[in-house]
């Protein structure tokens, strides 16, 4: 007997679910085209090194040695081979680029996720306006608006603001990197040992609000009222408030700041954003502006923002149009494949009937409620009735 179990973390799709995410493939792929989008893809392999900047013990890889004993892995990432695919090849910027593939991580056990996900994402590089940003968004709530009824919240953040913020109070990495965790990972008592070492700067009552700093717009900027931030953090927040202003905007469109969690990537620079539906823990969409991520491939930076979108969980998410449709299945004889060939060119939504005899193929039809055609001995259409042979 074989081995007929999947690989852990790996599973086979079909029927609804399997539909499900061809039809939001399919919608994603005709909005992007109408919006100018150029489509790229890249392979499921790629050396190691492409992804060696970034920690590849958190992205748990798979990996393989090809034929010269190179480690390749199965990319864990869809943004980096773009960046490699960019500094490889002549495509002049700027340009939006989009992709629809498989990525393979090996999720923490009895996690609930899969190591092998779709996902979908959108690549704006060479722009440096925040309206790259708003087109991230913008689809966002396109896609909230058409597959999950508008439910989908934005949550904006900022890469640097942290960072940005730890900088002016001390140059010592360690302490920094202990201050993050702690803050990210909210843990909350040894977080608040280690901002003691700064009780009497001026910047010590935020320190311990910001923890907390997450919540609605109106939120967050009630908790920051009178508190001086160093002029970085201050530029970066009022990047994380414009935008969150102007999506706050759309009707309907709820909007939430969170000014407390660890960036989604570690290529992230700039503004980031998620959208999740309330009472799913993980996010449908993640994304933001990586302005550095091109110099790690080629010697030139280049502005870029651009986010993934879960078509797991958004296709799990969905439901599929009603399709009440009448069916007319076609009955033919073996023999008349080549005639066959020629009606169903004329009639695209024609069904074959695979049945032996068409009083066979007739009984299950009605049953069904479809309708029967079959051909003739002259290779014509015909009409079956269900009571013209009893
Ligand atoms: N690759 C990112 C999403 C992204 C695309 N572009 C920029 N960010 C992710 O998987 O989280």
């Amino acid at each position: 007997m074989h081995k007929i179990n999947l690989p852990l973390g790996t599973r086979a799709e079909f029927g609804e679910g399997a539909l499900k995410k061809q039809t939001v493939i399919a919608d994603l792929h005709r909005c992007l085209q109408a919006r100018n989008f150029m489509k790229v893809d890249t392979p499921l392999l790629e050396y190691q090194e492409v992804f060696a900047n970034f920690d590849l013990k958190q992205m748990r890889t798979y990996q393989l040695l090809d034929k010269n004993n190179q480690t390749v892995v199965l990319r864990p990432d869809l943004t980096l081979p773009i960046a490699r695919l960019l500094a490889t090849t002549n495509i002049k910027l700027p340009e939006k680029f989009y992709y629809v593939g498989d990525l393979f991580k090996i999720a923490k056990e009895l996690s609930g996720r899969n190591n092998q996900m779709t996902q979908a994402g959108i690549e704006l590089v060479g722009y440096t306006s925040i309206k790259a940003e708003l087109e991230c968004l913008l689809l966002i709530n396109r896609i909230s608006r058409k597959w999950l009824d508008g439910r989908v919240k934005i949550e904006i953040g900022h890469a640097r603001f942290a960072d940005d913020l730890l900088s002016s109070l001390t140059i010592d990495e360690d302490l920094k990197q202990q201050i993050k965790q702690t803050l990210f990972h909210k843990k909350i008592p040894e977080y608040e040992n280690l901002i003691a070492l700064f009780a009497d700067r001026p910047v010590y009552p935020f320190l311990q609000k910001w923890p907390r700093l997450f919540g609605s717009i109106q939120a967050v900027a009630q908790m920051l009222k009178g508190i001086d931030l160093t002029p970085s953090a201050k530029r970066a927040l009022t990047k994380v408030m414009t935008v969150a202003d102007l999506i706050a905007k759309i009707p309907g469109q709820e909007v939430m700041i969170d000014l407390s969690a660890a960036p989604p990537q570690q290529y992230y620079t700039g503004l980031t954003f998620k959208g999740f539906v309330d009472d799913l823990p993980d996010y449908l969409f993640s994304g933001g502006r990586y302005d550095q991520l091109l110099a790690d491939f080629q010697s030139q930076a280049e502005a870029a923002v651009g986010m993934g979108i879960d078509i797991d969980l958004l296709a799990e998410r969905i439901k599929l149009p009603e399709k009440q449709q009448r069916k007319t299945y076609l009955f033919f004889q073996a023999d008349q494949a080549a005639q066959a060939a020629k009606i169903l060119a004329e009639h695209n939504d024609l069904v074959l009937s695979l049945e032996d005899d068409w009083q066979t193929a007739a009984r299950k039809a009605h049953a069904i409620g479809a309708d029967l055609l079959k051909i003739n001995e002259k290779g014509e259409v015909e009409h079956v009735f269900e009571n013209s042979f009893d």
